[in-house]
């Protein structure tokens, strides 16, 4: 069904509809993935985002379920240039039309992604809504709203759940985690215990962990302040690690500032540089936010930096136990080798 995306700069790009007719609005974001549509779809930090893959042919290897990476699609829509309809893979379950139909996510295809791509790196990322023909009224009040508020209550689990492992004891605070980062540490033979975001001091340690980690998750840092007030009160008692919102969350928690980028960082191509070992890796990254490097407290050193635009990738302060990454160790979707972060994660517990 003809449909359009509409910006809040006043630009429509029309397509065709696909997945679920139903209008949407959500901050228009481009990733730069060539493969990974699903995990992408599925992993909570997009919620309240609209996606716009850069890659011009999405949907060719389907829908499998091994590979997503929380219980639901998470974003606001989906843009592509062409929606492949006849996926072939030996996995395939279903097909990317019918999944996001299932999922109630609103996709639209035939815009020209190139495009818009530029003109958000142009003038950042903004709010956008995907309307079939049928159903452009009503829309004026969308972009007031902020399509991120609460998010990480809204994507975060309502009760704990443990994984046993002979190893050490790891409480993961949820903010939107991806499943494999849960993986990433049983696979290291640890006992995860994952709590809801707003768990209290004395809930986390009541489990009696080894160290804490903060998860990825959705939204401004700067939201969470009961999040980083918790996590205030653990430093010095646990050792904590983060990756990408819990980097951040943990920045703030020491006294550092963070801010949004103009259009942040999705893909996974991002080539970050390991400043011990002098390595380059190319990294899985999905975020809009950033520590600002001159205001991380001088206890702390900079270990990883973004090769692209030399921001901050990642941090530790040894003594203090506390280790972080911006980007995604985990992968999925990307590359795996920066996969050794959990074992330095682990190193300090
Ligand atoms: N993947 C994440 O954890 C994203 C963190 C945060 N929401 C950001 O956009 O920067």
């Amino acid at each position: 069904m003809k449909g359009k995306l509409i910006l809040e700069n006043g630009m429509e790009f029309e397509g065709y509809c696909f997945g679920y007719l139903e209008k949407s609005f959500g901050e228009v974001v481009f990733n730069t993935g060539m493969t990974g549509y699903q995990e992408i779809l599925t992993d909570p930090s997009y919620y309240g985002q609209i996606v716009v893959m850069t890659y011009p042919l999405i949907g060719n290897y389907g829908i499998n379920f091994d590979d997503i990476q929380s219980d639901s699609a998470k974003v606001k829509g989906f843009v592509v240039r062409e929606l492949c309809d006849r996926p072939s893979n030996w996995r395939c379950e279903m097909s990317l039309n019918a999944y996001l139909k299932e999922e109630k996510i609103i996709g639209i295809q035939g815009i020209d992604t190139r495009y818009l791509t530029k003109l958000i790196r142009n003038s950042g990322t903004m709010k956008g809504i995907i309307v079939t023909e049928e159903n452009t009224d009503n829309i004026e009040g969308f972009f007031e709203k902020n399509p991120v508020e609460d998010a990480v209550k809204k994507v975060t689990r309502k009760s704990a759940m443990t994984i046993s492992g002979k190893g050490k004891k790891v409480t993961v605070l949820d903010l939107g985690v991806k499943t494999n980062i849960i993986n990433s540490f049983s696979e290291r033979g640890c006992k995860v215990t994952v709590l809801p975001a707003l768990s209290t001091m004395e809930e986390i340690m009541s489990t009696e962990p080894d160290c804490l980690f903060l998860s990825n998750g959705p939204g401004d840092p700067k939201d969470l302040t009961e999040v980083v007030e918790t996590v205030k009160g653990i430093i010095g008692k646990l050792p904590v690690t983060g990756i990408c919102l819990g980097h951040q969350i943990i920045a703030l928690a020491c006294g550092a500032d963070t801010e949004k980028m103009k259009y942040g960082h999705r893909g996974s191509n991002h080539p970050v540089k390991n400043l011990f070992t002098e390595k380059v890796t190319i990294t899985s990254q999905n975020h809009g936010y950033v520590v600002k490097k001159d205001t991380i407290p001088e206890d702390f050193e900079i270990t990883h930096i973004n090769m692209n635009d030399f921001t901050v990738e990642g941090i530790r302060n040894l003594d203090r136990k506390l280790m972080s990454v911006q980007f995604h160790p985990e992968a999925c979707p990307g590359p795996h080798e920066s996969s050794y972060i959990f074992d330095d994660f682990l190193s300090i517990v």
